[in-house]
């Protein structure tokens, strides 16, 4: 069954200008997503910078108003218009990119783990620092730590807190924003492995935002590709690496660094076959400013590099 439904989302903010601030433009940030999760599952989404792919994650946690589609949590209809506003914060919660400014560095660690769950159980001093010592022991972090700062952790450790106060409620789903990209290359591995671990354990279903597709390849079961706002491929892992269909998503595959010296050949010629049809097909897709056609208002984020014409 689907935790998640997500159904032709649409996100656009206006752009303003002109003395009298009118709206004269709009970035199309989220135009027409649709996908859905299973329950267990780590779907990926991944996308250059400026996709959507955080605009996405935002309004699953309601912190972005939506232009148009729907949203389904479970059976609940998340931005139904009529009818009582269905809250899901306890069961979705979020992790995001930078475990540096995630942190409040003003809160000790106690404050900070317990925050989510203070608004909705009412338990004594005593209880809730033994609830916090659990959750920092299930995520590795010393129970002699809740009187710290963030900035006594290094960032994998930070992350770690992070995951320790986005499980604090027993969520059923948890979008992860990017969670290693700002960390050290030599922690990344730790993060993911010890994200996957806690998924096993606490049966999670992730939302799994990146740019890196090696990243996502670690991760996930099921990959969506987000370019310009739009979903342009979406299937199992598998299918994606091994038989990729759109030329963007082509050109992300094309893109890994080679690491199996058995395979080196192979994708050689794969990405020789891809820059080809990349020059080919690239006046079909873009624009001589490298915008893409169906979607020229988006902003000039989007842009991507021209090849020479062939
Ligand atoms: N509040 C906002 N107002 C106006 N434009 C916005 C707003 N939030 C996001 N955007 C624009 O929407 C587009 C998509 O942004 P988004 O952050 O979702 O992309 P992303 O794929 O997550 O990229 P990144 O990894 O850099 O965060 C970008 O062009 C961004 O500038």
């Amino acid at each position: 069954m689907a935790l998640l439904k997500v159904d032709d989302l649409k996100i656009h903010f206006p752009i303003r200008g002109g003395i009298l601030n009118r709206k004269i433009d709009e970035v199309r940030a989220v135009d027409g997503v649709s996908f859905e999760v299973k329950e267990g599952q780590t779907y990926g989404l991944v996308g250059e910078s400026g996709s959507g792919k955080t605009t996405t994650g935002k309004a699953i946690m309601g912190l972005n108003s939506i232009t148009d589609g729907d949203i389904y949590f479970e059976d609940a209809h998340l931005n139904a218009k009529k009818g009582k506003k269905v809250d899901v914060r306890k069961d979705v919660q979020m992790i995001f990119q930078d475990p540096y400014s995630s942190l409040n560095p003003r809160k000790r660690v106690l404050d900070i783990v317990a925050e989510p769950f203070r608004n909705y159980e009412k338990m004594s001093k005593s209880e809730e620092k033994e609830k916090v010592k659990d959750l920092l022991e299930r995520v590795g972090i010393s129970k002699d730590s809740l009187f710290k700062y963030p900035h006594e952790f290094s960032g994998g450790q930070r992350q770690r807190i992070g995951v320790a106060r986005a499980i604090a409620l027993n969520p059923k789903l948890i979008i992860a924003d990017e969670p290693v990209s700002a960390l050290d290359v030599s922690v990344q591995a730790q993060v993911l492995n010890f994200l996957q671990d806690i998924q096993k354990d606490l049966n999670l279903t992730l939302l799994f935002i990146a740019h890196d597709l090696g990243v996502i390849k670690h991760m996930c079961d099921r990959i969506g590709i987000m370019y310009q706002g739009r979903l342009v491929e979406e299937g199992q892992k598998e299918d994606i690496f091994n038989n990729p269909q759109h030329i963007y998503t082509k050109r992300l595959v094309a893109a890994i660094p080679d690491v199996d010296p058995r395979r080196r050949e192979e994708h050689q010629r794969f990405r020789a076959q891809v820059k080809e049809e990349y020059q080919q097909s690239f006046y079909d897709y873009f624009d001589e400013n490298g915008m893409a056609h169906e979607l020229r208002s988006i902003s000039d984020t989007h842009k991507v590099a021209l090849p020479e014409r062939g």
